[in-house]
């Protein structure tokens, strides 16, 4: 209720706390497959209505992904859309819907209360006596990348359900950096130096914030080390003047050991970035307001974290920092290049 034209929740919001409460807690009374995309996810409903999407775990929160999986072949990571949730709101973009972690039980909150059948008919019991289902859907929905409780227990992460379709319609956009999904085509913008004087003379990049838009979320994925923004959506009614949703969230904090300098491609090739971003960025490089910082005590207020594992691993929240550091410093190399002053990142005191 609280969506507006520049973002999905206001700050501060009295709902916030009860939401997530909610989310975490109530009662789950169905449970069915989400048709679209192409990864395993389920639509949970709650008593009062409401709606949420549960992605289960796949990998360990603290696994790493394999040096020689492509970006669009990687699996995607529950604790991801939980950590990217708490980023986009510590950045002060409020783009992305409310995401907890929940635990929750396969068999009491899924399979008894299911009403897909296709769902149903894929649950088994493994080896070693464990609850697993592997649904149906176009990638790793099958006996080998079945999800299992433990017997039956299940983590996963819950993300609020935006309005219906009905009520809020939503355009969805490609985005202009889009990678190839190839092994061996590169992308235009990977090739033409120029990439970004075509893109700012096309529509609805040439007027308004659309611009900036797309590079606080290039800011956004650089620093979690997500490649697969393919497309973006916003709200139709808002029209060109809107912010942009920042679902699909899965496939970031892979990697914590390696940066990917071509996620800020927008950012260096077009030198643009909004006030409000760059002055939230120098504050979170500041010690008192380090972002790893800010992060593990946001993280820390999430149901999940309790488990003693963190849901970001320690190496995750320094690479965090470490490339707030490489964002800056390419903001800088802008200014120096248009002439304007740069503000000094090497000393994070002033
Ligand atoms: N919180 C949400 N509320 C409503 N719809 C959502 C929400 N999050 C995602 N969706 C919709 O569901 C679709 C699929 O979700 P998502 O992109 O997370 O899954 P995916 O399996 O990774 O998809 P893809 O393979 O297309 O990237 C999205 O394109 C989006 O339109
Ligand atoms: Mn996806």
């Amino acid at each position: 209720m609280g969506i507006s034209r520049w973002e999905l929740y206001p700050n501060p919001d009295p709902n916030m706390g009860p939401l997530v409460q909610q989310l975490a807690t109530h009662h789950i009374v169905s449970a069915v497959q989400k048709s679209g995309g192409t990864q395993l996810k389920l639509v949970m409903s709650f008593p009062n209505y409401g709606q949420a999407i549960f992605k289960p775990m796949k990998q360990e929160r603290d696994e790493e992904t394999n040096f020689n999986l492509y970006y669009f072949s990687d699996f995607e990571r529950h604790n991801a859309e939980i950590a990217a949730f708490h980023l986009d709101r510590i950045l002060g973009y409020r783009r992305i819907p409310p995401v907890v972690g929940r635990l929750v039980d396969v068999v009491k909150d899924i399979k008894d209360v299911t009403t897909d059948h296709k769902l149903a008919r894929t649950f088994f019991s493994s080896p070693v006596g464990n609850t697993c289902f592997y649904g149906q859907c176009s990638y790793y929905c099958s006996t080998e990348h079945a999800v299992c409780g433990r017997p039956t227990a299940l983590e996963g992460s819950v993300a609020l359900m935006l309005p219906d379709l009905s009520l809020a319609i939503r355009r969805t956009w490609r985005s202009p950096w889009r990678r190839s999904y190839s092994r061996s085509k590169l992308a235009k913008w990977e090739t033409e130096p120029d990439y970004c004087s075509t893109v700012k003379k096309t529509a609805p990049y040439d007027k308004g914030t659309r611009l900036v838009d797309v590079v606080d979320l290039a800011i956004l994925d650089f620093l979690m080390s997500n490649m697969d923004r393919h497309h973006y959506e916003t709200f139709e009614k808002f029209g060109n003047d809107t912010f942009l949703l920042h679902l699909d969230n899965g496939r970031a904090f892979g990697r914590h050991s390696k940066d990917e300098p071509s996620i800020l491609a927008p950012l260096r090739q077009c030198c643009r970035i909004r006030r409000s971003t760059w002055l939230r960025l120098r504050l979170l490089a500041l010690p008192h307001f380090r972002l790893s910082d800010v992060m593990r005590e946001s993280l820390g207020r999430d149901p999940l974290s309790v488990a003693t594992t963190p849901l970001l691993a320690e190496p995750h929240l320094a690479a965090l920092d470490r490339r707030l550091t490489v964002v800056l410093r390419a903001v800088n190399r802008c200014l120096e290049e248009k002439g304007g002053k740069p503000s000094n990142v090497e000393s994070n005191e002033t």
